[in-house]
């Protein structure tokens, strides 16, 4: 089998599961799913972290040789409290990645793009690695990769929805026009949706509410694992295209031309 990884920025991952951290019914369960999807880049709201408690819970159970820590914006609502965020992220986690998040609408956390942007730049050129979440707008996502993002993460449907790939027709614009790697981000409700991202071209998927609120996530956490290979191995051995009639899959009527 060749072997298929995925590069972002200085990193070179052999999972394209990437995992989020929150909604799991304690930090044990969290771990063993976490470990168990394989997964090497996992993301984690800086709110969440307590940034004073060295041995703070949450990054205890992170630790493992083969995880990376995403820390995410999410709670900003501006630009300039996203920059703040990352910042002082770095320096607590010692780490230049940031996942931005800029959602401030409460019900429906959509990303806002103007002020995801705005941030995106600035942070580039403080040095940081950003991965923006943003709506699957291939014209964002073209303005986001001259700014000097490494990748791009499109939502499938609203974060935590579970309603799988609602925006279809846009990915596949976005994944068609992309320079840089495509994840889709949030909204991924099912191992079959995260395959189908995949089959699409998808470089990787990222999945937190599936996974954590599944009544046995650490099975779910493989059966992403598992749908997420399936699709990239689907992906790269070329999908039959799609035909708007029937083409017999064997011949009908061969055996037929004895008796004529
Ligand atoms: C954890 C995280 O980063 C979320 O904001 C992300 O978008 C995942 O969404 P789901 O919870 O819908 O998988």
């Amino acid at each position: 089998m060749t072997t298929d990884t995925l590069k972002i920025a200085d990193k070179t991952f052999k999972s394209r599961l990437f995992t989020g951290t929150g909604k799991f019914s304690s930090a044990n369960t969290m771990r063993e799913a976490i470990i168990a999807s394989k997964s090497e880049l996992v993301t984690v709201a800086l709110k969440r972290v307590d940034l004073e408690n060295k041995s703070d819970d949450m990054l205890v159970h992170l630790n493992q040789e083969h995880i990376n820590l995403l820390p995410n914006t999410s709670g900003v609502r501006t630009a300039k409290e996203a920059i703040f965020a990352s910042e002082l992220a770095r320096e607590a986690l010692q780490t230049n990645w940031i996942k931005l998040e800029i959602h401030p609408d409460p019900k429906y956390l959509l990303p806002d793009p103007i002020e995801t942007l705005k941030a995106a730049e600035e942070l580039v050129k403080l040095g940081f690695v950003v991965m923006p979440y943003i709506h699957a707008d291939p014209v964002l996502c073209k303005r986001l990769e001259d700014v000097g993002v490494p990748c791009v993460m499109p939502l499938g449907a609203p974060i935590g929805s579970n309603k799988g790939i609602k925006t279809l027709e846009f990915l596949e614009i976005i994944i068609e026009q992309s320079n840089v790697p495509v994840i889709v981000d949030a909204g991924i409700g099912a191992p079959s949706h995260a395959a189908f991202a995949m089959e699409l071209g998808a470089d990787a998927v990222l999945v937190n509410t599936a996974i954590a609120v599944s009544q046995n996530p650490i099975d779910m956490a493989i059966a992403f694992k598992m749908a997420i290979e399936a699709g990239r191995m689907a992906y790269n051995s070329k999908l039959a295209p799609i035909k708007n009639q029937a083409e017999a899959s064997s011949p009908l009527t061969s055996f037929l031309n004895d008796l004529n």
